[in-house]
């Protein structure tokens, strides 16, 4: 697609960090919003810091939108505090707090030319002429769009208008961006582009980022820590990878990972494991080492792609595998457990080394790769 064949934004723009570039660009206590019945948000907290891409990352519902809102000034909360690089922000007006918006519908000025768009916060801010110039120039040049200034937004793509959307929130350097499925309204191909570009726009200037999706893979794609949310709550927030090995509810396992999930109970300890007996199976598996009591009732969460299956019959259960699916690069198995009716345990394999139907399979993991819940979590 040649109008978008910009480059991968690399312009480097000395001395525009902004200027909480080190310590705590924003920190939420124990934020609160209830609609009638309905607690939105309950008691979140979180600090981020200068220079962070953070995502908030939910299914519908689990009040994403109304966090930011609040963050952003739109929305009130009943209780808690907000706070933008040390300043309480809590009962301000949106305008008064400083922050950067982009949201999915790209809100441009129709009558107003690109530059213009992009301009519009310096001018309300009274920014002389010359400096305004100056700064919507580079400001569209990071985003590939020099040579359309003059264009108005409806001669456009639905992606070059996101980005001046973005230009307009860049352009005055806050020292948050909020952002609320930017990307939602665009296809899947511009979609992975526009998260390189933006995730380059963001490293290179320093920028606070808070970005609200409830696509997994565009979450760990970009962020440097994502905020996973849950009926109001926060259920961890993390790094990606914190996120998916080592996930701190079976919820957090299963958003993440689709992990499979096996009842067992606690066995014993042995040095840096924990030994687990499975019910379907009565085999022993091997688990980092939890802090639990040997006896206690427990889920096993392993993610597909941790899973191998061998033609021996070894490993912590045996099996038959009942499906066998061919995806690219990957074969996705189910088998069926041996001594049980647990459901298939979800295999990803890569092809070539791919079990077939019918295969009788031993199942193994690393130890580290498998993790414990507690039952009483599981609810
Ligand atoms: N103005 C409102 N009036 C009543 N209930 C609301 C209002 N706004 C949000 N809610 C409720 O608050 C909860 C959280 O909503 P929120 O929009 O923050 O979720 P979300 O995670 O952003 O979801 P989505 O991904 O669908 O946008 C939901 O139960 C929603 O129905």
């Amino acid at each position: 697609m040649a109008e978008f064949g910009v480059a991968t934004p690399s312009v480097k723009v000395a001395g525009n960090k902004p200027a909480t570039a080190t310590g705590k660009a924003l920190s939420v206590v124990a934020l609160r919003k209830t609609y009638g019945d309905v607690v939105a948000v309950d008691e979140a907290s979180m600090e981020i810091a200068a220079g962070e891409f953070v995502t908030f990352l939910g299914s519908s519902g689990s009040g994403k939108t109304t966090t930011l809102m609040m963050i952003a000034g739109f929305c009130e909360p009943d209780s808690g505090t907000i706070t933008v690089g040390g300043r309480d922000v809590t009962r301000l007006a949106p305008q008064k707090r400083g922050l950067g918006f982009v949201f999915q519908q790209y809100l441009l000025f129709p009558h107003m030319t690109v530059a213009e768009n992009v301009a519009f916060p310096l001018t309300l801010r009274g920014v002389g002429k010359d400096e305004i110039r100056r700064r919507v120039g580079e400001t569209l040049e990071i985003a590939g769009l020099s040579g359309f200034g003059n264009r108005k937004p409806r001669e456009l793509s639905g992606g070059q208008q996101q980005r001046v959307a973005l230009c307009r929130a860049l352009v005055y350097r806050p020292p948050v961006i909020l952002m609320d499925e930017p990307l939602g309204a665009l296809d899947k191909k511009l979609r992975d582009q526009l998260q390189i570009e933006i995730k380059t726009i963001q490293q290179e200037l320093g920028l606070t980022v808070i970005y609200v999706t409830h696509d997994q893979e565009e979450a760990l794609v970009m962020s440097d820590r994502i905020v996973v949310m849950r009926n109001g709550l926060i259920e961890q927030f993390d790094t990606p990878r914190e996120l998916f090995e080592r996930p701190r509810t079976p919820f957090v396992a299963d958003f993440l990972g689709a992990a499979n999930f096996l009842p067992g109970r606690v066995d014993k300890h042995d040095g840096e494991h924990t030994l687990v007996r499975l019910e379907a199976s009565g085999g022993l598996l091997k688990a980092r080492r939890h802090q639990l009591t040997p006896g206690t009732q427990v889920k096993v969460a392993v993610q597909p792609g941790r899973l191998r299956a061998s033609a021996a019959d070894d490993g912590f259960c045996t099996g038959t595998v009942e499906t066998a699916t061919y995806v690219g690069t990957l074969v996705r198995a189910g088998v069926r457990i041996d001594g049980g009716d647990a459901p298939l345990l979800r295999l990803e394999v890569p092809a070539g080394r791919g079990p077939v139907a019918g295969e009788r399979v031993g199942i193994t993991a690393d130890a580290e790769d498998v993790n414990l819940f507690a039952d009483e979590k599981t609810g």
